[in-house]
């Protein structure tokens, strides 16, 4: 049975108050989805990484008032069962790469996982559909340029190189944000979403 249509009026938004995160975004989709981009800082709930995700799509898509694009990234050390996860973000900003290596320090597992958790929500009273992406790897002593957050102390399964080491291109072919990319992509094409922007 073909998939019903949808009309768009409006391009989907991206909203992020984040400009490393918009710059991947649009090297990865390039123009394989129409978006235009907004710069907010959304508030985020405690919770499980995929609540936060889609609260943040609902509160984005209340203020734009049409299709909205946001996504919530964690670091998730296995030792820790998860944490940092969403609060990565505060951890970072409180302790820096050396204290995030220091926390790892009483544990012999240093394996991390990267995880980005994208939500769409058509509109203000449409439910958010998440998708999810993940890269496996380890956590290391910082290597490489201090630009976008934790990319110096994480090192993907299979490189020798940090994600920060890494040149864009090949980042963003195996990170975390273009697997859960793919995902969004795979649904647009499905959901076979019509844009009739005037
Ligand atoms: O407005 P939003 O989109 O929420 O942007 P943010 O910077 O607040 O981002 P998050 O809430 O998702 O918090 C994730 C933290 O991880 C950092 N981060 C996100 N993606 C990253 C990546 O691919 N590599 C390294 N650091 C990343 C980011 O700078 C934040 O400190
Ligand atoms: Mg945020």
């Amino acid at each position: 049975m073909a998939t019903e249509a949808r009309v768009l009026l409006r391009p989907v938004t991206f909203v992020t108050g984040n400009a490393k995160k918009l710059e991947e975004v649009r090297a990865i989709l390039g123009d394989s989805i129409p978006f235009r981009s907004l710069k907010l800082d959304l508030p985020e709930l405690q919770g499980e990484p995929d609540e936060i995700s889609k609260e943040k799509a609902r509160l984005a898509a209340i203020q734009v008032n049409g299709p909205v694009l946001v996504e919530d990234t964690c670091l998730c050390f296995n030792a820790l069962n998860g944490l940092p996860g969403p609060y990565i973000k505060w951890f970072l900003e409180k302790t820096g790469h050396e204290g995030l290596n220091n926390i790892l320090k009483a544990y012999e597992d240093k394996s991390a996982y990267a995880m980005c958790i994208f939500s769409l929500a058509l509109g203000p009273t449409t439910e958010p559909m998440s998708f999810c992406g993940k890269t496996h790897g380890k956590i290391v002593p910082p290597r490489g340029p201090t630009d976008f957050g934790w990319d110096p102390i994480f090192q993907p399964d299979g490189h020798d190189q940090t994600y920060a080491e890494m040149a864009k291109d090949e980042k963003n072919r195996i990170s975390h944000r273009s697997k859960a990319l793919a995902l969004v992509r795979a649904h647009f094409a499905e959901a076979g979403y019509i844009f009739q922007i005037g």
